[in-house]
């Protein structure tokens, strides 16, 4: 009997110690010395180290970029974790203080519509546990801070809290928008998965992180309250323009850039002259943007009985939706709905895309807010480039970015929307057009670097 429960013990212990051994490192003060510059043998060390991660594509999540380079411009050392579909902000690459560390994508066959959601969902959440667990724990050093954008939140919370209690890192949570408002927009707000998610990231938000940020206030004020509760600090950090979205430098800079893009070169001197109207929609191709909206207003706008100059819609960005929209707009062309109205899409690098935002007439926005607390980051790019706004604005936030008639206007319906298109663009003199892009220039004067060093420089101690 003794023997078996000697036996027992060693094997306990050995277990025990296997998996004390197998347990990622811990974070000890101060972070691990990389070296960044050599002079005269001397080595800078990273004032902190900080986890940032986005379990979506790095090049499409602006804000995350923008964090981690502002903590690589403060001297901080960031590891940046998440899927590489597209190429990342230039201030990312080469960076000595920046590594990008991506996830692998789940197999195909979970990301295809072959299986229904019921067993692919929960599937591709265990690849996605395991992808995460091993970049944050064991692929990556550790670190004082991890940055975890929410959404997605599952797994990503989860994990992360778990990582942080095992490495010794505190967690801020980044919240965008919430996770289950996403869902009900694509499940049905009566969907048990809804409910569940709802109440995971309430308890996620509630027990795990050392500090949160918003995008709004009135998402701030939502998190203090039921079902989040909130009690550690919530600070707004509200979307700015990065540096490289700036007004176009004058005419010929203009010309130059609408005559070398491919989807402006054939109409940039009638762009240029005024005859035709240069519109730009950005988007990531979701459910929660409902580009029938623009459409439809297009289509009043080219059936207006009244002489209403062409316009050229551009509409940038990559999703899910994308093939269905474009089936739509062949189908208006092809019913001549869409008489002098041109639509292009395209997928632009960051700097021909800040270009083409500082060359158009007028931004569109179509973001529906799927809590009505979050605010889209593309109204924030068009007012860096100084481009005047036409936003859906039936939500809460909105407010918050966008100044009725002094840097952009509101719609709601498409009727609406086709209207703001006609007095805009229906202005020969262009007079409102120009006081709406004062508006948004001024708007656009405080950048992202501002508004970061105060509040989140702030927090990782890396500003005064
Ligand atoms: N390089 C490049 N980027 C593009 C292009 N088109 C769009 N983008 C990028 O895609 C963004 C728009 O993507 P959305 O997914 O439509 O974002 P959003 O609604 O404007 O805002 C998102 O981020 C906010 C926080 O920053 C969230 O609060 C919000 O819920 C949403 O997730 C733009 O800001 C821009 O960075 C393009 O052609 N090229």
């Amino acid at each position: 009997m003794l023997d078996l429960l000697l036996t027992l013990a060693v094997a306990a212990s050995t277990i025990l110690s296997t998996i004390l051994m197998l347990l990622p490192s811990r974070y000890i003060r101060p972070s691990p010395p990389k070296a960044t510059s050599e002079s005269s043998g001397a080595v800078d060390e990273p004032k902190i180290s900080v986890q940032v991660l986005v379990l979506g594509d790095i090049g499409r999540s602006p804000r995350m970029q923008y964090h981690a380079m502002s903590i690589a411009k403060h001297g901080g050392r960031v590891d940046i974790i998440g899927y590489k579909e597209s190429t990342p902000h230039p201030g990312l690459l080469n960076n000595p203080l920046i590594t990008i560390l991506p996830l692998p994508p789940p197999p195909r066959i979970l990301r295809s519509n072959a299986l229904p959601f019921i067993v692919a969902g929960p599937l591709k959440v265990l690849w996605q546990i395991w992808s995460l667990f091993h970049a944050l724990g064991y692929a990556t050093k550790p670190a004082r801070w991890l940055l975890v954008q929410n959404p997605p939140s599952i797994p990503t919370l989860f994990i992360s809290a778990v990582i942080c209690f095992l490495r010794n890192t505190h967690l801020i949570i980044d919240w965008h928008n919430y996770g289950w408002t996403i869902l009900a927009g694509t499940r049905g707000a009566t969907h048990p998965f809804v409910t569940i998610s709802k109440y995971y990231e309430a308890v996620m938000g509630r027990s795990a992180p050392v500090a949160s940020f918003t995008v709004t206030d009135a998402m701030a004020k939502q998190l203090r309250n039921k079902p989040y509760n909130v009690r550690s600090p919530i600070l707004t950090l509200h979307d700015r323009p990065a540096a490289i979205f700036q007004p176009i430098s004058g005419n010929e800079a203009r010309r130059a850039f609408l005559k070398c893009l491919p989807e402006t070169s054939a109409q940039a001197e009638s762009i240029m002259t005024g005859k035709t109207r240069l519109l730009v929609s950005s988007t990531s191709w979701t459910p929660d943007e409902d580009f029938n909206l623009l459409l439809e207003a297009l289509c009043s706008y080219s059936g207006s009985a009244k002489q209403q100059p062409p316009i050229l819609a551009i509409i940038t960005g990559k999703g899910p939706q994308k093939q269905m929209y474009l089936e739509r707009i062949a189908f208006l062309k092809k019913e001549s709905r869409l008489q002098n109205v041109s639509i292009a899409t395209a997928w632009l690098s960051t700097e021909d895309y800040a270009t083409l935002l500082a060359c158009a007439d007028l931004g569109v926005c179509l973001h529906m807010s799927s809590s009505g607390v979050d605010l889209p980051m593309k109204v924030v790019d068009m007012f860096g480039a100084g481009l005047p706004v036409v936003g859906y604005g039936n939500y809460a936030s909105w407010g918050e970015l966008v100044k009725e008639g002094v840097n952009g206007r509101g719609f709601v319906t498409s009727d609406d929307l086709a209207t703001v298109l006609g007095e805009l663009f229906g202005d020969v003199e262009q007079k409102q057009l120009a006081k709406l892009r004062k508006g948004a220039i001024e708007e656009g004067k405080r950048r992202w670097d501002d508004e970061w060093g105060g509040v989140a420089g702030r927090l990782l101690g890396l500003c005064e």
